[in-house]
């Protein structure tokens, strides 16, 4: 009974519009299993213009393990969410079908048939033109999450939010790994190199050759300080003119946050953003072509009270919301071409 899906408004008929949550005040919100913000599943929607699906995989990091229960702790914490969001003054649930897609089963013992894996399955949801929010998992499956959005729209503009820079080349001779994602992504042509920001970057790094590499390969850096001191509109305003109508994937690992706002994370580093401001940030955004998303590196084992799990579930949600504003504006995804190779 719990685990059925006992939808209300907006109404459940065929033709009648978008299948929307749970109706928190008729099945109280701790009832039965998660899907994100109690949306339906994608099987009982059959179809949906946005996907939210986990990948619990976290065999790519490099510090403290856990992120593979990091796309259920999101679920979980996103059963408070509401249908209507006011910073957008949009009901995202009802402009567009958003369903929850489940998780995509990946191989812990193997990183290159994660990888593979990955990419077959984030192909096949985009296949008709559905945008994904992904729910990590480690850093690593921003890699083939990018592939899969090039090969449906050419080569992406990337807005990267992250404590670390991710474009590190290996780590112990490992190529896919949590910090190098972005190098590989660089390298494989799948990004627009005219459009590559990271935005949240703070701490120490292996060397000034990293910031070297990393400004070679096309990107952009916002400092965790930099936002602070400029504010979050202007550096919205900075973002949205370099990624123009561009199609647009953006990148969240939870990390970009500080500890205070998101302790359950795999290699925290101190003097970070607010979950308000990256909340603002992105909110900055409407009217950017967002294609794709990705919301990493929530390691629950090291969260306290849902803190981390709560911030992304939020992030995940204005992400959301952005999509099916976008959608609704009739801003479809099309795909440039069977595109890119
Ligand atoms: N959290 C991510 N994605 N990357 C961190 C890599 C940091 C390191 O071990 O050098
Ligand atoms: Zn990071
Ligand atoms: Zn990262």
């Amino acid at each position: 009974m719990s685990n059925e899906h006992p939808s209300a408004a907006p109404s459940t008929t065929p033709g009648a519009g978008p299948r929307g949550p749970v109706d928190s005040s008729r099945v109280p919100r701790y009832a039965g299993p998660a899907t994100f913000a109690r949306l339906p599943r994608l099987d009982e929607v059959g179809r949906t213009d946005i996907a939210v699906v986990g990948v619990p995989f976290d065999s790519g990091v490099s510090y403290r393990p856990g992120a593979r229960f990091g796309g259920n702790a999101i679920r979980e914490a996103s059963r408070l969410l509401r249908p209507y969001n006011p910073a957008q003054d949009a009901s995202p649930f009802a402009l567009a079908q958003v369903a929850d897609a489940g998780d995509i089963a990946v191989n812990p013992f193997s990183i290159e048939e994660a990888v593979e894996t990955v990419e077959a399955a984030a192909g096949e949801l985009m296949a008709s033109g559905t945008r994904l929010v992904t729910l990590g998992g480690d850093h690593t499956v921003a890699l083939p999450l990018l592939r899969a959005a090039a090969r449906r729209h050419g080569p992406v503009a990337l807005l990267h939010f992250d404590a670390h820079l991710d474009t590190w080349d290996t780590y112990f001779g490992a190529e896919y790994t949590h910090g190098t994602p972005f190098r590989r992504a660089v390298e494989e042509g799948v990004l627009d190199t005219s459009a590559l920001s990271h935005v949240g970057i703070r701490g120490p790094l292996y060397g000034r050759k990293d910031l070297d590499d990393d400004e070679k390969m096309g990107f952009g850096i916002v400092t965790a300080a930099d936002v602070m001191r400029r504010g979050v509109d202007e550096v919205a305003d900075q973002l949205r003119a370099r990624i123009g109508d561009r199609p647009l994937y953006v990148s969240i690992d939870i990390d970009c946050l500080d500890p205070a706002h998101a302790p359950g994370t795999g290699t925290p580093e101190a003097g970070g953003m607010t979950s308000r401001e990256l909340l603002e940030i992105l909110r900055g955004l409407a009217g950017c072509n967002l294609v794709s998303a990705d919301v990493v590196e929530v390691a629950p084992a090291y969260d306290h009270a849902e803190i981390t799990a709560v911030a992304a579930s939020h992030t995940a949600y204005e992400l959301t919301t952005l999509m099916a504003r976008q959608i609704a504006a009739g801003q479809g995804t099309g795909g440039t071409s069977a595109a890119a190779g």
